[in-house]
């Protein structure tokens, strides 16, 4: 589903990469976590990944695509293939719930009839199948990421991305939202997440890599937030890690 390969990005004006030599490969169907401290580059992968951005070196396969081998002009077929979810849900504020949903479908010249009938199940399978005529600003911060889940699967993406979904939600809240995207992963969906919520990562026990600096420093196949490997009082410094021998 998605393979990087010596992925390293550095951004202008900023001297270190924000990602560095990364390896790795997610496969069909795997729910995983990606960890790491602020600025240690979960959402500049993640924008890679969406071809938002370009690696300065290296390369990225995303759905049996080189990255590199796509036009411009492609990019938003590209998209069609993934859904995109982040802290601020990004709702548009002046469109109901159907409406928001709706959007993505319209833009990419799907029928009424199918509109029709798709929108509806959808916000039916996150739990909003009442809400369709309410605007974002009635809704519950809960409520309002439910939504921009279902806009970014009424689609079917082969992948979801989400970015901090929870960050923004209490505990109980946010438990709801877990248990819609596992529901959606145990549907065939490959999701990747990034988070900094340490009870949902431990709870979960699903792959978890962790970047410290840019670098994949854990990859784990049922992991928890931290690493058992580094003790705790030097957790998040790279020198540390790197002489305790770190799982890679
Ligand atoms: N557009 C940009 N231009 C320059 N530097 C950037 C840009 N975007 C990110 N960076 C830098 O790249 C590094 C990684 O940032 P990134 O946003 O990927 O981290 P993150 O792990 O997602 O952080 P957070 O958890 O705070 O969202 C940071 O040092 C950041 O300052």
């Amino acid at each position: 589903m998605i393979r990087f390969d010596e992925v390293t990005k550095l951004y202008s004006r900023n001297p270190r990469p924000a990602l560095d030599a990364v390896t790795l490969e997610v496969l069909k169907g795997e729910f995983v976590f990606l960890v790491g401290a602020s600025g240690s580059g979960k959402s500049s992968l993640l924008r890679l990944i969406l071809k938002e951005e370009r690696p300065t070196k290296g390369k990225i396969h995303v759905l049996g695509q080189d990255l590199g081998r796509i036009s411009s002009r492609k990019v938003p077929y590209f998209r069609r293939n993934l859904g995109v979810v982040f802290q601020d849900f990004r709702l548009l504020p002046n469109k109901t719930v159907f409406d928001n949903v709706a959007f993505t479908l319209q833009v990419i010249g799907k029928s009424k009839g199918f509109i029709q009938e798709a929108v509806p199940d959808t916000l039916k399978m996150v739990g909003l199948g009442s809400k369709a005529q309410r605007f974002p600003h009635e809704l519950s911060g809960g409520e309002q990421q439910r939504v921009a889940i279902a806009r970014a699967v009424v689609n079917k993406p082969a992948v979801l991305l989400a970015d901090e979904p929870t960050g923004n939600l209490d505990p109980t809240t946010s438990a709801g939202i877990m248990t819609l995207l596992e529901r959606i992963n145990a549907g065939g969906t490959t999701v990747v997440m990034a988070t900094h919520d340490a009870g949902i990562v431990d709870q979960m026990q699903r792959r978890v890599i962790e970047l410290i600096g840019g670098q994949v420093v854990r990859d784990e196949r049922r992991g928890g937030y931290l690493t058992q490997t580094i003790p705790v009082q030097t957790f998040g410094l790279q020198s540390d890690a790197s002489a305790q021998g770190v799982t890679r």
